[in-house]
């Protein structure tokens, strides 16, 4: 039966993108319910199959987002066991890599997947060994269909390619990769081997791709690989928005309508979604300042009218700036009632903000932050043990069973890659064998420890005589030790406590800390930017850093509903000693902002920084 759905659900705009027969390029503002249009999209799609060998592929950025778009889904009531949704190196290794291994000569033999981590722990080995040493933190890189594109700076461009080099033999020698190689390998064989895409495009009855302002060069050059395979079997939705393309830097970019067109052979029809749901009126125009595509947004959700507070201070000092951003907080949920919860801070720096929360927490003992490098454990999502731990640490419930029965799926998979014979296990029966566990260990590594012993048993594998799965245990366990020692020695309570592992898994209940990176798709009634500076927000490795920091400010100036706080501290000092000034396009932008009297959420006293 053809899915449909209440009229209300769907705007015309949206109706006549996903009804469109053809394929569609979609180009979607901030807040205008693009992730809505996908997930009907492909609810329609999959309703629509007529055979029980085809399949909807749907591609997304991140895990988080696959799991909730196929959440969303199971709700409308709509069957997915005909949908693959998953990011795009799952999509490569579960469909290219892991049943076309064989044809490729770096894969024939078995292969296995290193983690971020692990290629940190080599780069840095092979980095030291180099004089002057060279960091992991500069040798960024990914493949384009010609080559590789090094991220760093044109002087350290040759040490770093030195490191590489190492780096990519010591992985070839061990019959291992990285995620970049992934994507390099799936394209060799889809190049090579020409029957891979027309066999892929013969089951393949639609591929979508989320947020394809951030896709790679080889990204584009798979799918494309696959549709042009199809000529018309395979059609393409592809959603995204150029103006929130903030990962060029890895590569990502939003390719033209007629480029995409010509590479994949299939004619694409342009739609777009130009109605923002989120927002007021006032903050729909203020971060129209920073378009770098043309696009038209009107704010027509619930909140339009709010009377929005949009204030911005190149005053305050780098010393003591956190008082500031207390007294922002307090002003938030006292005078204007945003629930803590709706609060959310953003910085460019993933090492500064795990120190800023860990200040925020003392300074306001009276509300709880969900920051970066919080949890206690190892939050490596290629890990098996991580897999199993967030069905260890989450309670069975009506709210996460679709969730945590995808986890399982995910589990089970894991273990048939990595050897484990369990023909006969299911889905439902991981969840099962979860679910009847009981640990009365209230210390946190304890007690996952011990449910992944009792797993082992229930399911019936013994773990050490896997390779990957031992190997994957011993990180797991050695990192997550190191994570609780860093925050025991920045004096964060109850770390080991089995409560503060659960709360990872908890819904958001305090206020959010987060990268630019780390905000993109989400959406707050409050937003409190701080580190607005040139050479950071653009980063001063950005080749073209007016285009960068419109778009982060963009992505940053769009995720609240209601208030919006910009903050350009003065006093902070780069590498080489020169002082930050605030960023040049934000300086440059005329408003009539807000502000904030001295007095509102008078802050409570705080350490200066040392960030
Ligand atoms: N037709 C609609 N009517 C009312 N509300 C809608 C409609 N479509 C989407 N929304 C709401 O608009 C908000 C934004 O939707 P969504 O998260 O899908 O936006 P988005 O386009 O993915 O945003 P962004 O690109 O900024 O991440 C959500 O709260 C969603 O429920």
């Amino acid at each position: 039966m053809v899915f449909v759905w209440n009229k209300d659900d769907l705007n015309d705009e949206q109706v006549d993108a996903i009804r469109h027969p053809g394929s569609v390029f979609l180009s979607a503002c901030p807040g205008s319910g693009k992730t809505r249009a996908l997930t009907y999209k492909i609810a329609l799609e999959l309703s629509r199959l007529e055979s029980e060998k085809q399949w909807v592929v749907a591609i997304t950025y991140t895990h988080r987002a696959a799991e909730e778009i196929e959440e969303r889904i199971e709700r409308l009531g709509v069957d997915t066991s005909r949908l693959w949704i998953g990011t795009i190196h799952s999509f490569c290794l579960d469909w290219m890599l892991r049943p076309y291994g064989i044809l490729h000569d770096q894969l024939k033999y078995g292969f296995r997947v290193v983690d971020q981590h692990e290629s940190e722990r080599r780069l840095e080995e092979l980095g030291s060994q180099m004089r002057p040493r060279v960091a992991p933190a500069i040798c960024g890189y990914y493949f384009t269909t010609n080559g590789v594109v090094l991220a760093a700076p044109a002087h350290s461009q040759a040490s770093v390619h030195a490191v590489l080099e190492a780096f990519w033999e010591g992985l070839r020698d061990e019959r291992r990769i990285d995620f970049e190689m992934i994507l390099l390998y799936a394209w060799e064989l889809v190049r090579d081997n020409p029957t891979i895409s027309i066999l892929l495009s013969s089951i393949f009855k639609f591929i979508l791709v989320d947020e394809v302002q951030d896709t790679k060069e080889i990204q584009y050059a798979i799918v494309a690989s696959i549709l042009r395979a199809g000529a018309g079997r395979t059609l393409a939705f592809l959603v995204g928005d150029a103006n929130q393309s903030i990962f060029t830097s890895l590569g990502g970019y939003a390719m033209p309508r007629g480029d995409f067109q010509q590479l994949s052979g299939v004619a694409m029809a342009h739609k777009s979604l130009s109605i923002n749901y989120r927002s007021s009126d006032r903050i729909v125009q203020y971060y129209s300042n920073y378009h770098v595509a043309p696009a038209v947004v009107t704010a027509e959700g619930a909140f339009k009218e709010y009377p929005s507070k949009i204030s911005f201070d190149q005053q305050i000092a780098h010393q003591g700036f956190e008082d500031e951003i207390v007294r922002l907080i307090r002003y938030n949920i006292e005078q204007l009632q945003i629930p803590p919860n709706q609060i959310c801070i953003v910085g460019p720096w993933w090492m500064s903000l795990a120190a800023l929360t860990r200040r925020l927490m003392a300074a306001m003992p009276d509300q709880s932050f969900d920051g970066p490098g919080m949890a206690p454990f190892a939050r490596d999502q290629d890990n098996f043990w991580y897999k199993v731990a967030r069905l260890a640490l989450t309670e069975p419930s009506p709210r996460l069973f679709i969730r945590r029965l995808r986890w399982a799926g995910e589990v089970l998979a894991d273990l048939h890659h990595a050897g484990v014979m369990l023909p006969n296990v299911t889905r439902r029966d991981i969840l099962r064998i979860c679910n009847t566990i009981q640990i009365a260990s209230q210390d946190g590594l304890e007690f996952l420890r011990l449910f992944f012993e009792e797993f082992s048993s229930g399911v019936g594998f013994n773990p050490t005589a896997y390779v990957m799965l031992a190997e994957h245990h011993e990180t797991f366990f050695a990192r997550s030790e190191r994570q609780i020692e860093r925050l025991l020695a920045s004096g964060v309570q109850g770390v080991n406590d089995i409560a503060m592992f659960r709360r990872t898994f908890a819904s958001r209940t305090g206020i959010t800390i987060s990268t630019i990176h780390g905000v993109k798709g989400l959406e707050f009634d409050t937003v409190i930017a701080f580190a607005l500076l040139q050479g950071m927000v653009p980063h001063f490795a950005e080749p073209n850093p007016e285009e960068s920091a419109k778009k982060l400010l963009y992505v940053i100036c769009s995720r609240p509903r209601k208030n919006l706080h910009l903050i350009a501290e003065t006093g902070r000092v780069d590498g080489r000693g020169d002082p930050y000034v605030c960023t040049t396009v934000l300086a440059a932008c005329r408003h009539a902002y807000d502000q904030i009297a001295a007095d509102a959420g008078a802050g409570a006293d705080v350490e200066p920084a040392d960030l």
